[in-house]
């Protein structure tokens, strides 16, 4: 992530919002989607207001992002720690705080929303937003399961507002959702797929579908998963997959039909994550990667696929995840979930 020049000068036109420059990102949010947001925008240049509830909330965003950046500088400057310092300090002056949203959206040409995963709280913050921010400003939501159409119509410049949907964790995940509704305009797409590719990322677009892409493919996987740790999982189909761990080989069809078919025996989520990952070649199994995601957003990421699409039992909620959430079991943030974390 080197600085990089962070400008987007959009062709000329007699239109203000054609003439996108975007230098000010204001985020939203400074969890851990929002702080590794501002992480690249300021790597990439940008100046970066971060806003979130609190001062307290705001410290522990610029934490998160030092400890980030501490090992990107780690490789980046291996045998010159002083380097890395400067180099870290240098992205953290670019990002500034609030707990003010309204005055931080003044000077911004983009703002990113990345808090919690509830339409009407979104609403909320957009519809006052939108009073305050300029008129060429874009907005953005990285929603991960909303309609981004639903979020937009809180406001009058659903022209200008489109979903900029990040990967966790933000530094290291290359690809970036940009998703368009039918009132979202071309300049505003474009704007949104430059700005990501400014920031490093790859951008893919996407039509305003529950879960864009990759959430509509790994949701139903991690719910399926859920659902055999629940209820009992077949060992055998996993055999291959211990047997042979460096092969990655698929497991064939016929033989998970059957296994599902025939669920017995204890479960175990140690067993699933370790099939995912030596069978399917994922970096994380779904238990694993559901506690690093946070099983709050992972709970409302369900109950929002399944506002939209209330029949398919796919999306049928969990009573193991929706007991964890009730006890406050969210995952590596709150040091336990499926798994204890240190
Ligand atoms: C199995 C499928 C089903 C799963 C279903 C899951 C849940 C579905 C619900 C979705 C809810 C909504 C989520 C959403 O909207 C979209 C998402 O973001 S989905 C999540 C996407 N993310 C992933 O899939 C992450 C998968 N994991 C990885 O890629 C790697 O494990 C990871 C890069 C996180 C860590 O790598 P690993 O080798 O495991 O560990 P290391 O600690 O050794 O790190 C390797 C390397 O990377 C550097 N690094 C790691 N984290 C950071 C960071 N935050 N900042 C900077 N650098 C980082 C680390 O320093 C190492 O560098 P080296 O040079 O190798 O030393
Ligand atoms: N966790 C993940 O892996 C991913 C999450 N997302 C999405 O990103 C968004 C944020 O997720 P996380 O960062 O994981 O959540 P988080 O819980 O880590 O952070 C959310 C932050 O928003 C703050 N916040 C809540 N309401 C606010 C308001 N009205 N004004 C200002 N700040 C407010 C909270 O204090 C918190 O710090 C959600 O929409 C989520 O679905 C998208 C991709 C991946």
């Amino acid at each position: 992530m080197a600085f990089a020049a962070s400008q987007i000068v959009r062709g000329f036109s007699s239109s203000a919002v054609r003439n996108v420059v975007i230098k000010n990102v204001t985020i939203i949010g400074g969890g851990q989607m929002g702080a590794g947001i501002a992480q690249v925008a300021a790597s990439t240049g940008h100046s970066v207001t971060l806003v979130d509830t609190s001062d307290d909330i705001l410290k522990k965003s610029i934490k998160l992002i030092e400890g980030s950046l501490k090992r990107v500088a780690k490789k980046k400057f291996s045998d010159k720690p002083e380097a890395g310092e400067e180099f870290i300090k240098k992205i953290v002056q670019k990002v500034s705080t609030s707990t003010d949203a309204e005055s931080a959206v003044q000077g911004s040409d983009l703002v990113v929303e990345a808090i919690v995963e509830n339409l009407k709280i979104k609403q909320d913050l957009f519809s006052r937003l939108d009073k305050l921010a300029p008129s060429h400003t874009i907005f953005a939501s990285n929603t991960s399961s909303l309609s981004i159409c639903d979020i937009a119509s809180s406001t009058n410049r659903q022209d200008r507002f489109g979903g900029l949907h990040f990967f966790n964790p933000v530094a290291m995940m290359k690809l970036v959702e940009v998703i368009g509704t039918p009132a979202t305009s071309q300049d505003t797409l474009d704007s949104l797929l430059d700005f990501s590719k400014v920031l490093g990322k790859t951008p893919v677009s996407c039509k305003d579908t529950s879960g864009f892409i990759v959430n509509r493919l790994l949701v139903p996987c991690m719910m399926e998963a859920i659902r055999l740790y629940e209820r009992g999982v077949c060992t055998c189909c996993f055999y291959s997959s211990f047997k042979h761990p460096s092969s990655f080989s698929p497991i064939p069809l016929t033989l998970l039909i059957f296994c599902f078919s025939n669920l017995s025996g204890d479960a175990s989520k140690e067993d699933i994550d370790i099939g995912m990952k030596l069978g399917a070649g994922y970096p994380m199994g779904p238990f694993e990667l559901a506690d690093y995601v946070g099983l709050d957003i992972v709970k409302a990421v369900i109950e929002a696929f399944k506002t939209k699409d209330p029949k398919n039992p796919l999306f049928d909620s969990s009573d193991l995840l929706n007991k964890l959430v009730a006890e406050g079991k969210l995952g590596i943030k709150t040091g336990e979930g499926f798994y204890k974390h240190k």
